[in-house]
């Protein structure tokens, strides 16, 4: 193993450009020495300027280039199970994107690959778990500090999504963050999900269901609501309430600056996930550094990462039906224990 952790980035768009950025400013102790996505020159755009690291068209090619020790897996959720696979098979340590994958079947896929190694490799992205806000609100709920959780009631608005964004994805690939979230904070499965959809709002590209609301009924007898509202406008925001017997804790109003001037008051509203989860993002390449070059994981695991599908699956399920619908897991293996 050498000084600084040679990692391979699999899939070169915005987060794997976003995550090859931190870890040659940011994150210390690593740096990219391949960079794959078939969309070669977006690969080169990403290399440039990085010192001593190749682009490649092909993930196989680049997890397997000289002087890779861990692979950061950014690119679209149905190639991350190809992806990770290649990874253990050379038993790099992994932090792949969420989702995980997209369906549960591929999640299992990944744990059963995992656990013929014996040891946790891979680590999913997802940052919450790393964001400030989030690890007080954690603190408080450990604590006991709001007492018995009641709801939690979320809210979860992109100013705009891609012109690829479709109505499941709202739920797979956006509400996959509450679903994790939810699990996290309150240290609990989530057991059935409905969804309702209203009139989608007139912002909305043609054919959006958006937005949507997701109801998550927990094991504990809790209840998490999420507004998903992926062409809000106005920017991003992602706000949590919990409410216990005991009080209530709200995080995501953060507004760094306020300023009163001529009879009116207001404060910024983050545009993007880049600005509002920058130091979530990197206090998770910072951990995943560190625990990679050891060989080996922390935070969010396959089984978390598989938990989350299953959880999205069964939303999936109750928008398209209506009905509300019971989320089935497979028993937990003794590794994710
Ligand atoms: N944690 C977060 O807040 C956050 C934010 C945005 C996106 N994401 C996740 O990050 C991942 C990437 O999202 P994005 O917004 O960067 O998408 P993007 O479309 O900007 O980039 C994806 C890139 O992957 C490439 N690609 C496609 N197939 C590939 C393959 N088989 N191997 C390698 N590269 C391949 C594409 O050519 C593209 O350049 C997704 O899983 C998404 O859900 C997470
Ligand atoms: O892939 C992105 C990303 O995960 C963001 O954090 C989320 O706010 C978006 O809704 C989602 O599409």
């Amino acid at each position: 193993m050498s000084s600084t952790l040679g990692i391979a980035v699999i899939g070169a768009g915005r987060m794997g450009a976003d995550h090859a950025r931190r870890i040659g400013r940011t994150v210390g102790g690593a740096r990219v020495v391949a960079v794959a996505d078939p969309d070669g020159d977006r690969a080169k755009e990403v290399v440039r300027g990085l010192e001593g690291a190749c682009a490649y068209t092909d993930a196989a090619a680049a997890v397997a280039a000289p002087g890779v020790e861990a692979v950061l897996i950014a690119s679209p959720g149905p190639a991350h199970e190809e992806a990770i696979l290649l990874a253990l098979e050379r038993e790099l340590p992994v932090l792949c994107e969420k989702p995980l994958t997209p369906e549960p079947a591929g999640a299992l896929r990944v744990m059963e690959a995992e656990q013929r190694l014996g040891r946790r490799l891979v680590q999913v992205g997802f940052m919450r778990r790393y964001d400030a806000e989030y690890e007080r609100l954690k603190e408080l709920l450990d604590a006991g500090g709001l007492g018995r959780p009641l709801f939690l009631h979320c809210r979860h608005r992109n100013a705009l999504s891609p012109s690829w964004f479709t109505s499941d994805m709202l739920i797979s690939d956006s509400v996959v963050h509450e679903v994790d979230a939810a699990r996290w904070l309150l240290d609990q499965e989530i057991t059935a999900v409905s969804v309702l959809s209203p009139t989608p709002s007139s912002a909305a590209p043609e054919g959006l269901r958006d937005p949507r609301l997701v109801l998550l009924e927990t094991s504990g007898g809790a209840i998490v609501d999420v507004e998903i509202f992926v062409n809000c406008g106005f920017g991003y925001q992602v706000q949590c309430e919990a409410v216990g017997e005991a009080g209530s804790a709200r995080i995501g109003d953060g507004h760094a600056m306020v300023v009163q001037s001529a009879g009116r008051w207001g404060g910024e509203i983050a545009q993007d996930f880049t600005v509002r989860f920058a130091d979530a993002y990197d206090r998770q390449l910072r951990r995943w550094v560190a625990q990679a070059a050891r060989g080996r994981a922390e935070g969010p695991t396959a089984w978390d990462g598989y938990a989350a599908a299953a959880v999205c699956e069964a939303g999936l399920t109750a928008a398209r039906t209506g009905v509300r619908t019971a989320v089935e897991l497979t028993e937990r293996p003794p590794l994710y224990r």
